[in-house]
This record gives C-alpha cells, sequence and structure tokens, in this order.
C-alpha cells in the first residue's frame, strides 16, 4: 500500500469583487438542496432493493432547485471569509507584494486565524520547545493552508544568515515540489534561497545545503539532517503539511520523529496543517507540538461545500471500466483525476484507455523520480487532461482547472487502522476520502466528486461516508451522461 502518498461558486468568487448574487436554475437529479429517500431507481440492482439498503438517503429523485451564488470570501459562514486584509496580519512589505503578485487581494479564514498566532514575537522562540508558538491547524481542502506556513517561514527566515532555518516535510514529492513553488512566488520580492530534500533532486556527494528554506519529504529530509548535510542548529521553524499522515505511526511517522529529534531542543516552533486529524494521530499531534495553539474543524465540517457528491452504480466490478470510459467526453470537460487503490489497477486502466483511442497519463510511487515529475508537470500544464493514480496524489495537490475526481476504488482503511478508530463495520477511509474528492472543488471552485459502487459493500462504504460527513452523495444513473456533460459544461464555465 502506498503511504506517500450549495451553493456552487464561480471561480471568479475568489476575487473579493462586488459582491454578486447569481440565482440559477438547474434541474437535474443531482443539483437537489436537500437529501430525500425515495423509491429504489428502476435500474437498481438486486442489492440495492434490499429494504435495508434502499431506506437511505442515497437515492434522491428529481427536483427542480434554485441555488443560490454568492461571493464566498464576503459570506461569513465560508471558509474563505475574512474580516481583515493581508496588512493587518503584521506581514512584511517584501511579502505583501509577493501575496499581491499572486493575485491574492483578502486572507482565507484559516490564513486570518492562523496567520496573527504563527507570528506572534519572535522573542518568544527562545521559549523551551514547548512554547505556546507551536500550531496545530485544521481547515478545509483548497483553502489556502499553503499560504500560511509559508509565510510563516518566509518570516522567521533571517535573509542575512547562509543558513537553514525553515524545513518543511510533506508525504509526496509532487506535493513537496509545489509547496517550493509557493515558497518562490511568495518570497519573489525576498531574497530567500531554498532547496529542496527529495529523492535525486541533490547530487549523491552534496556536502552542505546552506539554504534557508528546504522543503522535502521525510525519508530523504532524514538522510540529509542525519550526514549533517543539511545543519540544522539555526533552525527556528518546522512545518508538517498533511500533519495528520506524516504523524501517523502506520506510515510516515517514524521517520518524521527522527527529523524532529535532530533539531535542537530549544526555539523551533513546530507547525502541523491539515484537513483532517483523526482521533488516533491528535494525541500523537498534541506531543510532536506541545502546547500548541489550535484550530480545528468539527466532523461534519471538512468536506468542501463546492464539491458536488455523486455516486454511479456499476452493476459489479468488471462494468467499472467501461462507465469510466463511457464519461471520457465529460472528463476531458476540464481536468480530472482518477484514484484506484493499486498501482497495477491505474496503470492497466490507462493503457486500456489508451489502446482504446483515449488521451490519459497513469501516475503512482512505484515510477521513476523524473517521470513521476514529468507526469505531474504535464497535467498540471494541462497537456494531459485525464490523470490516472493512486492516493500518492490525494493530498495537498492543488491544479485549479481539476473540476472532476472519480473514485474508479473506494479508499479502504487497512486493517490495523480499522481496529483502533473506525466502526467495526465499516472498512472506508473517510480521512483519505476527504483529501481525494478535495483535489477539485479548491477556493471556491465548483467540482464534482463520482464515487463507483460496485456492490453492497461499497454502497454501504457511501452510505458511512455521507453518515461521517454530513454532505448527501446523490446517484447519478450511468445512462444519464448527457445531463451529466451539460452540467459539467456550465461548472466549468464558471
Ligand atoms: N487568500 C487567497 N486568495 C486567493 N486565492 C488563494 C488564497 N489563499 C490560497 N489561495 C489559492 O487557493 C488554492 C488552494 O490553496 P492551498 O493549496 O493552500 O489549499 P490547502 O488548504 O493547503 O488545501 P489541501 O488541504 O488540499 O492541501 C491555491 O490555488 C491558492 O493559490
Amino acid at each position: 500500500m502506498e503511504k506517500d502518498a450549495d451553493g456552487f461558486y464561480t471561480a471568479d468568487a475568489a476575487k473579493p469583487s462586488a459582491s454578486r448574487a447569481l440565482h440559477l436554475y438547474f434541474k437535474t437529479q443531482w443539483f437537489t438542496a436537500e437529501s430525500k429517500s425515495e423509491s429504489v431507481p428502476s435500474e437498481a440492482t438486486e442489492w440495492q432493493k434490499d429494504p435495508e439498503v434502499a431506506a437511505t438517503d442515497l437515492i434522491k429523485s428529481d427536483y427542480e432547485v434554485m441555488v443560490t451564488l454568492a461571493d464566498q470570501q464576503l459570506d461569513p459562514s465560508s471558509p474563505l471569509y475574512s474580516v481583515r486584509t493581508f496588512e493587518e496580519l503584521g506581514l512584511h512589505a517584501d511579502l505583501l507584494k509577493g501575496i499581491y503578485d499572486m493575485k491574492f487581494t483578502k486572507p482565507s479564514k484559516i490564513q486570518e486565524r492562523a496567520l496573527p498566532l504563527l507570528l506572534r514575537d519572535p522573542h518568544q522562540l527562545n521559549l523551551p520547545l514547548d512554547s505556546p508558538s507551536n500550531f496545530i491547524g485544521q481547515s478545509q481542502s483548497g483553502t489556502g493552508k499553503t499560504a500560511a506556513f509559508v509565510l510563516t517561514m518566509l518570516s522567521r527566515v533571517d535573509f542575512s544568515l547562509q543558513k537553514p532555518q525553515a524545513l518543511c516535510l510533506a508525504p509526496s514529492r509532487e506535493l513537496a515540489r509545489q509547496i517550493m513553488t509557493v515558497v518562490a512566488s511568495m518570497g519573489k520580492f525576498t531574497e530567500v534561497q531554498t532547496e529542496y530534500a527529495i529523492k535525486d533532486y541533490l547530487p549523491r556527494d552534496a556536502k552542505h545545503i546552506s539554504a534557508q528554506v528546504i522543503v522535502g519529504t521525510p525519508g530523504t529530509m532524514t538522510d540529509l539532517v542525519r550526514r549533517r548535510v543539511i545543519d540544522v542548529s539555526n533552525v527556528k521553524v518546522f512545518v508538517l503539511d498533511e500533519a495528520d499522515q506524516m504523524l501517523d505511526t502506520d506510515g510516515l511517522g517514524d521517520q518524521t520523529l527522527r527529523v524532529k529529534n535532530m533539531l535542537p531542543k530549544r526555539g523551533v516552533q513546530i507547525v502541523l496543517f491539515s484537513a483532517t486529524f483523526p482521533e488516533h494521530v491528535r494525541t500523537f499531534a498534541d506531543k510532536f507540538a506541545p502546547n500548541a495553539n489550535k484550530i480545528e474543524l468539527q466532523r461534519n465540517e471538512i468536506a468542501v461545500d463546492s464539491v458536488r457528491q455523486l455516486y454511479m452504480d456499476c452493476g459489479d466490478a468488471t462494468k467499472k471500466y467501461e462507465v469510466l470510459v463511457s464519461l471520457y467526453k465529460c472528463l476531458t470537460v476540464g481536468q480530472s483525476i482518477i484514484f484506484c487503490t493499486r498501482r497495477d489497477t491505474a496503470d492497466e486502466i490507462a493503457r486500456r484507455m489508451i489502446a482504446d483511442g483515449h488521451r490519459v497519463a497513469s501516475l503512482h510511487g512505484a515510477k521513476e523520480a523524473s517521470d513521476r515529475d514529468h507526469i505531474i508537470d504535464g497535467f498540471r500544464d494541462g497537456k494531459e487532461k485525464v490523470l490516472i493514480t493512486t492516493n500518492v496524489v490525494a493530498r495537498g495537490i492543488d491544479i485549479p482547472q481539476v473540476n472532476m475526481v472519480v473514485n474508479y476504488d473506494l479508499p479502504l482503511l487497512n486493517e490495523r487502522q480499522d481496529h483502533r478508530g473506525s466502526a467495526p463495520d465499516s472498512k472506508i477511509d473517510v480521512e483519505i476520502y476527504i483529501h481525494r474528492i478535495g483535489r477539485t472543488g479548491r477556493f471556491g471552485r465548483k467540482g464534482i466528486a463520482i464515487n463507483f459502487v460496485h456492490n453492497r459493500q461499497s454502497w454501504q462504504d457511501i452510505q458511512a461516508i455521507e453518515a461521517v460527513t454530513g454532505k448527501p452523495i446523490t446517484r447519478v444513473k450511468t445512462d444519464d451522461l448527457d445531463e451529466m456533460e451539460e452540467t459539467l459544461k456550465k461548472v466549468s464555465k464558471n
């Protein structure tokens, strides 16, 4: 298993232009405002006709509903809302220039709330490691956590000192590379020097890194710090993006802890960010970042409203491929990410689709590092419109033009995790599900997530997700593709 990895709002809503409200009527079964349980549709398979199954909220009938679109940054209930300006957050003028150069005009809620806590008077950093400047921040996918921690790192750096001062770890090379582009953009008007701690980036005989901000993955970072290629004696801030995965003892937790244990015992600000902090990681997070200021979400707040969640009944597992192929036109209206559990499934689907005359790319952790970079860059640039992948890009990846995510396979917990935290009858990994669907609907844009259901278990998994997230997952018929295409076009135009 790889470890590394209702209102629909307009993209322009990200810009705090004049407040606007558009009233659009959508006559489609999956733009329903409410979740209402109805009869089982005629094409339901036998397991769906089971009264227990049919008595759920998953099957919706057609309604004509009015959806109000409004500027989210002016809506107090939105995670993108803020009452303050970037100027009020105490940022250096050069960083403000960087932010405005990126066309950010107003902070999001997490930025507004986290930055004043994160940027507290640096003198406090002379306190012991358990100083209150540590921070644990949770905010929905695509709400701007990266800017919050990148601005923290850049604010802490003394540009006259040619030594590593800020370390940032991410679970995948793709995400580490993306974070670095944000450091480069936000730090464009500073003298910051940066370096990667990612496999195959540095020459093997590299002796010494003098860059002030280093972004990497835990294995390579551990190795470079242990071999003293990275001198950590001046490190002031240590950031974990996707912190719950970085701290999970089933995954990257050991390596992350090893890096922390090599840092100075005093004066290092520990900063943890993620959209999810499952219960079994919280205790470790509290030990890892003692006495941290915290911003947390309620369980039912975690999934973003801007992603419309749907499911398709494929009948049985062998039909999933055909359903995916029938969706191809929809997948290429904007850009799409197809998630599979296994690497060989991702490769096999890509091989078959290419053989059938479609254009797709596949990406997973078993590919060569240089191929991985090439594939994700091609997808980011829009050269490829469909990416078939595994959980390696489930977290953090920010490609605003992705308007559709397909869970070809639903993400499942491994047995050990299941025993620890989840309901005994549930095998679904709700955290990964939330991260996967969060690859679309970024910063208030519209997005669609389609889940393939093929048997009773996957049907129950959908119910479990609905129950945990409190958001409806609506059925779309496999023969309703014309309608879906139309709607996707509307979505992508916005
Ligand atoms: N204040 C802002 N104004 C406009 N756009 C912003 C602002 N902050 C962030 N963004 C944009 O929003 C998008 C999502 O931001 P980011 O990738 O930091 O989300 P995230 O919260 O880290 O998501 P995830 O949980 O998936 O990692 C990015 O394209 C980023 O450039």
